[in-house]
């Protein structure tokens, strides 16, 4: 034992008659009530090795003794050891309230940040908006591809609901959102999968964005190609023909762009393995949980099956049932609205006009075109049939019309959507399938020449006016046939800031389901010249 003391502690010497008295009243003081004593005694060389060995048996011990019951001029180190870690434990205090006054203090901070940029906010421990971009360096290490592709892009400032929701997801955590029309959604989904992908790879799938329709998911692919510019990331937009015949155990993709039907078909039939998919993204949500997409969409969450994936939804409208259906699936989910729910956006200037009947609709029309045509302009009819016939009645007037139906060819389609963006069409006809997500630039009127049949598809229609801050008018055409429906949409203007008479407000409120009523033939020509 001796030998292995001083061993262990060669060069060490203790000098006994320098400190007799200490070493005395130490001694003393341990046989008596058999303390076990601070070991840097020995770091200081003023202890034993038996002594040290107790001490370091105990460490914990050790320390309660020191700090509850310090002997009293017995040693120097030691008591400057207490007092050090007295200090220590109350500097640890300080800093721990410190902490957690900056804690309070930044909570405060988003709040009103929060408040400044009407960002609603529900969960736990939801992560500080955005103040800028550049935080998208500083606190999430985005690489420099994204930011310059931001600024080649003009976007100089997040929008709200990308302040909030990027450092939600960024944070790992799942996410409803809820924003109004044109506020920049894509971006606050496809900046988050960019950043946590990092880089390309060849192991299948890893993130699946599901858009109701296939014009909204080419439009959502070319958004993320122009965003991941300068980085080669694999981005797939789901065809026809690559849903039918590509070998999806060989295509390199990074983020696959389709509607639920085509994705759904490639799981089943192509054996498309979504199992590594980290990022799943549910772009008009409300839409995708309706009837006859919401199986399809389930499949797709099911085959989706990597338990650390990371869900969202996002939409202009975000009914209840909706939200209820959807946290069955979600863990721990924050909630993100921007605004008020289900609402319009503000920079759209609305009105409500009355047709009387069918008839009245065509000359209210062609009255209005005639007195100020202001390209471009969206007109929206109930179903394919009727955006036919209002074709055939428009299409010798001077006014450059097209359509858009689900009866159209999809290079057709694609035709029409691109000659409207480039300005070669005036006025567009379309039914419901470009209502939602489409990003025509400076759409300056929307026309609803038949009445919507839900307020949801109200906001979407109108919405695509009034983008990225841009003014829009949306005018809604009405006949006696929609006067009972004519409340919700009249709710929907008043909480976007519209003046709305008030006879509509006092009319009785309605439930409604889907409002389609069966309308007369816009057909204007002798029934023997059709
Ligand atoms: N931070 C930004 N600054 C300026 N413009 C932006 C910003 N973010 C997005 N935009 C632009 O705003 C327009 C609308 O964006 P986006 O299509 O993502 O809207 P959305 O909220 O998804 O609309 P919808 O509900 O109709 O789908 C786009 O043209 C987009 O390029």
């Amino acid at each position: 034992m001796e030998k292995d003391t001083s061993f262990l502690f060669s060069g060490i010497t203790f000098n006994r008659k320098k400190f007799a008295s200490d070493f005395a009243r130490f001694k003393e003081k341990t046989e008596r009530d058999d303390v076990v004593e601070e070991p840097n005694l020995i770091e200081n060389g003023s202890s034993t090795l038996e002594e040290g060995m107790a001490v370091r048996a105990d460490k914990k011990r050790k320390r309660k003794v020191a700090r509850s019951d310090p002997i009293e001029g017995f040693s120097v180190f030691k008591r400057s050891k207490s007092k050090a870690v007295d200090e220590a434990g109350e500097h640890d205090e300080d800093e721990l309230l410190q902490e957690k006054k900056e804690y309070h203090r930044q909570l405060e901070r988003d709040a009103l940040f929060r408040k400044r940029h009407n960002i609603h906010v529900s969960g736990s421990n939801i992560p500080s908006p955005l103040q800028n971009f550049t935080e998208l360096k500083s606190r999430y290490n985005c690489k420099s591809y994204l930011l310059r592709n931001l600024r080649d892009l003009g976007f100089k400032e997040p929008t709200p609901i990308q302040r909030q929701a990027i450092p939600v997801l960024l944070s790992g955590r799942e996410c409803f959102a809820c924003a109004p029309t044109g506020s920049g959604k894509t971006f606050a989904f496809v900046c988050p999968i960019l950043m946590k992908l990092k880089h390309a790879s060849k192991d299948g799938v890893r993130a699946v964005i599901l858009c109701p329709t296939r014009e909204l998911a080419a439009q959502t692919a070319r958004e993320c190609k122009k965003l991941a510019k300068g980085k080669k990331f694999y981005i797939k937009l789901m065809t026809k023909q690559l849903a039918k015949s590509a070998d999806f155990s060989k295509l390199p993709c990074d983020i696959l762009i389709s509607t639920p039907f085509r994705i759904q078909f490639a799981v089943r039939k192509r054996k498309l393995d979504l199992s590594k998919v980290e990022v799943l993204v549910l772009d008009e949500s409300d839409k995708l949980f309706e009837l006859g997409l919401v199986e399809q969409v389930d499949a797709v969450v099911k085959a989706c099956s990597n338990p650390s994936i990371l869900r969202s939804l996002f939409s202009a409208t975000l009914p209840d049932t909706v939200e209820e259906l959807a946290r069955t699936i979600m863990h721990d989910a924050v909630r993100v609205i921007i605004g008020r729910k289900n609402s319009a956006s503000e920079s759209i200037k609305q009105k409500l006009i009355f047709v009387g009947s069918e008839e009245g609709k065509l000359l209210a029309l062609r009255q209005s075109f005639a007195e100020s045509l202001n390209p471009p302009v969206l007109l929206f009819v109930q179903n394919k049939e009727r955006a036919k016939e209002l074709y055939n009645e428009l299409k010798y007037d001077d006014i450059r019309a097209d359509v858009i139906h689900a009866d159209l060819s999809q290079i057709q389609r694609e035709h029409a959507i691109d000659n409207f963006r480039s300005g070669k069409t005036w006025v567009l006809i379309a039914t419901d399938v470009i209502a939602r997500g489409m990003d025509f630039k400076g759409v300056n009127c929307v026309i609803n020449y038949d009445f919507p049949d839900s307020a949801a598809a109200y906001i979407h229609r109108i919405g695509r006016s009034g983008r990225a801050g841009r003014s829009g008018e949306a005018i809604t055409l009405y006949t006696e046939a929609d006067v009972p429906f004519l409340r919700n949409v009249a709710n929907v203007m008043t909480a976007s800031g519209c003046e709305v008479p008030e006879w509509i407000l006092s009319l009785p409120k309605k439930k409604w389901r889907k409002h389609r009523p069966q309308r007369e033939s816009i057909f204007t020509k002798p029934q023997d010249e059709k």
